[in-house]
């Protein structure tokens, strides 16, 4: 068990790279899919259970935890890792794109964001500073910096601005952060979708130095065809050999094609989120398990697929449960989903390391038949 933070690249294909991140507390797989554990819980799910399908990281969110229980709290009773019960490693992010999305009476200044909770409407600030203490005391091991996403659609100026902001929050973050050795900080690259922005926030970020280095403000709406217009460059404005991760990206077809240009990590509260709405995510497409088509089916949800619901359980079962409202129904779901995701990485992973990305990429579109199944 290692001490430090280091990353390192097994083998590439193309553009796309897969190795692992090592860190005290374990070992990430890249290219990595890590499930989103908001309010410290993975909704549906036990850790053990999030661990099953082979995760190896979670993510915790700074916004909500700030607001309830609060970091100060989760600090006294030994961190976040104690506290939600998983001794993987943790990345949460900084608060502010949260902020943006769900707070009223966001007041953004130089100084960083005030607002007032969405859970009681007390006010609160985020700075930089504040933000590096929040992700200390909750112990995450991989921080991210505090930035600003600006909402679209926005005009360049206000994109120019408002990244030239989120590099100077950059600089004081890595102030704030200090020296922690096996703790690592990730810088947010950010431009919308202006190449030469682009490239000014990467030049930024690299000055300053990070331990990894994300790609923020996609996935905002633009579309994936802009989105992969943006990653047919800027991953490679970034360090080689420093891990670069899509911040809430995305879909199965999303997660493939980003890896195919560059990317090594990924988040998104699609598979959670979509199996508790009766969203299964299958290796042939979408199904939706509350459609009548299915309550009379025996066979399981996806035949080639080894979790608990489709191994276990009939579609005919999941249909019933869902249509019942009962909480099963998200336990089944989620961790089916959760697994498909897990399963896409491995299969990532194993393609880049047999240098046929290519193939795999072309037989994943192919099975995916268009529409709802
Ligand atoms: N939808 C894209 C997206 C998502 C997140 C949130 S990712 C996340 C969510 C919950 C927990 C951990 C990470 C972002 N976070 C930051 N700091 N900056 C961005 O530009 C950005 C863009
Ligand atoms: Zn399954």
């Amino acid at each position: 068990m290692t001490r430090r933070f280091g990353f390192s690249i097994h083998a590439t294909d193309g553009r796309a790279r897969t190795g692992a991140i090592e860190t005290p507390r374990g070992e990430i797989r890249t290219p990595a899919f890590m499930p989103v554990g908001t309010a410290a819980t993975v909704k549906a799910m036990l850790p053990e259970s999030v661990r099953a399908t082979g995760a190896d990281i979670l993510l915790g969110n700074t916004y909500h935890l700030m607001l309830r229980p609060t970091a100060e709290r989760i600090a006294r009773l030994g961190g976040l890792h104690r506290f939600m019960n998983w001794d993987r490693p943790i990345l949460t992010d900084s608060g502010g794109f949260q902020v943006m999305s769900l707070a009223e009476l966001r007041k953004l200044t130089e100084e960083g964001v005030t607002f007032r909770s969405h859970v009681d409407g007390a006010r609160h600030s985020l700075t930089p500073e504040r933000s590096m203490e929040i992700q200390r005391l909750l112990g995450s091991d991989i921080v991210m910096c505090f930035d600003e996403c600006p909402a679209l659609p926005a005009d360049r100026a206000r994109i120019e601005q408002s990244m030239r902001l989120s590099m100077r929050w950059a600089a004081r973050s890595r102030e704030a952060f200090g020296d922690r050795p096996g703790h690592a900080l990730f810088g947010i690259m950010q431009g919308g979708l202006e190449r030469d922005l682009r490239e000014e926030s990467a030049e930024s970020l690299k000055a300053i130095g990070f331990d990894g280095y994300a790609v923020g403000g996609l996935a905002v709406g633009e579309g994936q065809e802009a989105m992969f217009g943006v990653l047919d460059y800027a991953p490679g404005f970034l360090p080689q050999d420093k891990p670069r991760y899509l911040m809430g990206v995305g879909k199965p077809d999303d997660i493939v094609g980003a890896v195919q240009r560059g990317i090594d990590m990924f988040d998104c509260v699609l598979p959670s989120r979509s199996g508790r709405t009766g969203q299964a995510l299958t290796r042939m497409g979408a199904v939706n398990i509350k459609n009548a088509r299915h309550a009379d089916d025996p066979r399981p949800l996806d035949p080639e697929c080894s979790c608990p619901a489709c191994t276990r359980y009939s579609r005919a079962y999941l249909h019933h449960v869902f249509k019942a409202g009962e909480i099963i129904s998200s336990m089944l779901l989620t961790w089916h989903n959760l697994h498909y995701y897990q399963e896409l990485m491995q299969g990532l992973r194993d393609a880049i390391a047999a240098g046929r990305l290519a193939d795999f990429a072309a037989s994943f579109h192919a099975r995916r038949a268009e529409g709802d199944l």
